[in-house]
């Protein structure tokens, strides 16, 4: 569905990735992991079409991504980030409806029918009904989240792109998130592109993971392939100890204390 190939990004003398190769298949969830300053919100913004490449090409249904204008991109791809949405003082049903706008045409109508409909069941998905006439900004961080994720629902993409969704997010609500995603997943059969800091949630949710180290991709494939001590020791410089999780065997990492 996305291919990236020999991807390069400057800034200046500093090389944020390096020809970097990579497929994804149509309704795959893969995880970028890495270090800090390995390039994984860089590769998460020229995906996006927010930022040009410095070389190579990603296409996505084998168009290249600077040949879609801005709303067929918005329409296929949507993205939320660490603080999935600002602050604003708008009730949550409105923000929800936010979500359609590349639906809109010049006179502000969507090109559904049935809106209503729609946000009422992700409404109903992500139990916001509760929270439907209360203004965003007077949210918990996890409160907001959970709406963010309901507008780009609401958005309706294909391609899902999550950097760094859980930082904020206590256990909770962090596996709450995931879960959500994984159902999402599941019905519409999207694609979920995700950079995640935490390598242990990464193996229970991704099906495959991309290990960028010094804006080179040092590895793709499963978690069970990728998370071995060799190369987390490797790619984040520690000596981790790399258990199997007790009821479904993906692994797990464990960090022990040196001093
Ligand atoms: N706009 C920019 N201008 C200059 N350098 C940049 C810019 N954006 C990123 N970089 C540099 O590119 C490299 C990769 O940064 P990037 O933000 O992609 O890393 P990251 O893996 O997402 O890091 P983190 O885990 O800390 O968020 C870093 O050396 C960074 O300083």
């Amino acid at each position: 569905m996305i291919e990236v190939s020999g991807v390069g990004k400057q800034y200046g003398d500093i090389t944020a990735l390096n020809r970097l190769d990579w497929a994804i298949g149509e309704g795959e969830w893969w995880g970028i992991i890495g270090p800090n300053g390995s390039g994984k919100s860089t590769l998460m913004r020229l995906l996006s079409g927010v930022e040009q490449l410095s070389e190579g090409a990603i296409t996505i249904r084998g168009v290249n991504i600077a040949d879609y204008s801005r709303k067929q991109l918005s329409r296929m791809m949507a993205v939320l980030q660490q603080e999935g949405i600002a602050p604003v003082h708008y009730p949550v049903r409105e923000v929800l409806e936010m979500g359609r706008y590349p639906y809109l045409d010049w006179l502000g109508r969507d090109s559904k029918d049935d809106v209503d409909t729609l946000i009422e069941g992700i409404m109903d998905k992500l139990e916001l009904h509760d929270l439907a006439e209360r203004p965003l900004d007077e949210l918990s961080g996890g409160q907001r989240q959970r709406v963010a994720l309901g507008q780009v629902m609401a958005q309706e993409p294909q391609i899902l792109l999550l950097d760094e969704p859980t930082t904020f997010l206590d256990i909770h609500y962090q596996q709450q998130f995931m879960e959500l995603v994984a159902k999402w997943r599941k019905e519409a059969g999207i694609t979920v592109i995700a950079v995640l800091h935490d390598l242990n949630l990464a193996a229970l949710y991704c099906d495959k993971l991309l290990v960028l180290r010094d804006g080179r991709a040092v590895g793709s494939g499963t978690p069970a392939e990728m998370l071995t001590a060799e190369r987390i020791g490797y790619v984040y410089e520690v000596d981790p100890v790399v258990v199997a999780h007790p009821s479904n065997g993906v692994p797990q990492i464990l960090l022990t204390r040196q001093v």
